[in-house]
């Protein structure tokens, strides 16, 4: 299983890098990493495991940060309407997204970076996303809210960007045109 120390941090030239597609069918390897990063992200938001093997919660995790360059992340966010979002996608790529553009009033946080970087990560309010799943099969998804801004905080590992990258560093809470929070 993924622990806190196979996570690579800040400064590492992985996290830098623009990771490579991943070719089909999936080999043993990558079938394994896969369900190994849906896995921690799972395990790090259960209070006993977490807290059982010292695991930092996060609601997505890239395999760039497990110093895999391979475009593959998973995504686990718990929704009220028991709607669990929960799925590794693999090749992703966001094929439509709205003008309108969002952020998390709380900022953003990441499993690479052991500091608070402050400040408004604008992204897209809507995305419809494509990706294949790890056998295989392609599947669409239209995300907003949470998913949204997650799933665009995942590609962009894949992509080398770090979330503090989209904050402007002179005016941190700038206000973002046309963007609506989400609180
Ligand atoms: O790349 C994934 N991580 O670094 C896991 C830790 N960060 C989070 O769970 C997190 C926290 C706040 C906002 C977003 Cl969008 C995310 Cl993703
Ligand atoms: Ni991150």
């Amino acid at each position: 299983m993924i622990l806190m120390n196979d996570i690579i941090r800040e400064g590492h030239p992985t996290l830098r890098e623009r990771s490579a597609e991943v070719t089909f069918p999936l080999s043993e390897q990558d079938k394994q990493l896969a369900s190994e990063l849906l896995e921690y992200v799972i395990h790090s938001q259960d209070d006993a495991i977490a807290e059982k093997y010292g695991l930092r919660a996060g609601i997505g995790l890239a395999a760039p940060q497990v110093n895999q360059p391979k475009r593959m992340f998973a995504l686990h966010i718990e929704q009220e309407n028991d709607k669990d979002l929960s799925f590794v996608a693999i090749n992703p790529r966001i094929v439509s997204h709205s003008v309108e553009q969002t952020y998390l009033s709380t900022g953003e946080g990441c499993l690479s970076v052991d500091r608070e970087v402050e400040g408004f990560v604008p992204r897209y309010a809507r995305i419809t996303i494509k990706a294949f799943d790890a056998e295989g099969n392609e599947f669409k998804k239209r995300l907003k809210g949470l998913p949204a801004i997650a799933f665009q905080h995942e590609l962009d590992h894949l992509n080398g960007i770090m979330f503090y990258d989209h904050i402007d560093a002179k005016e941190p809470y700038k206000d973002i045109p046309g963007a609506s929070p989400f609180e």
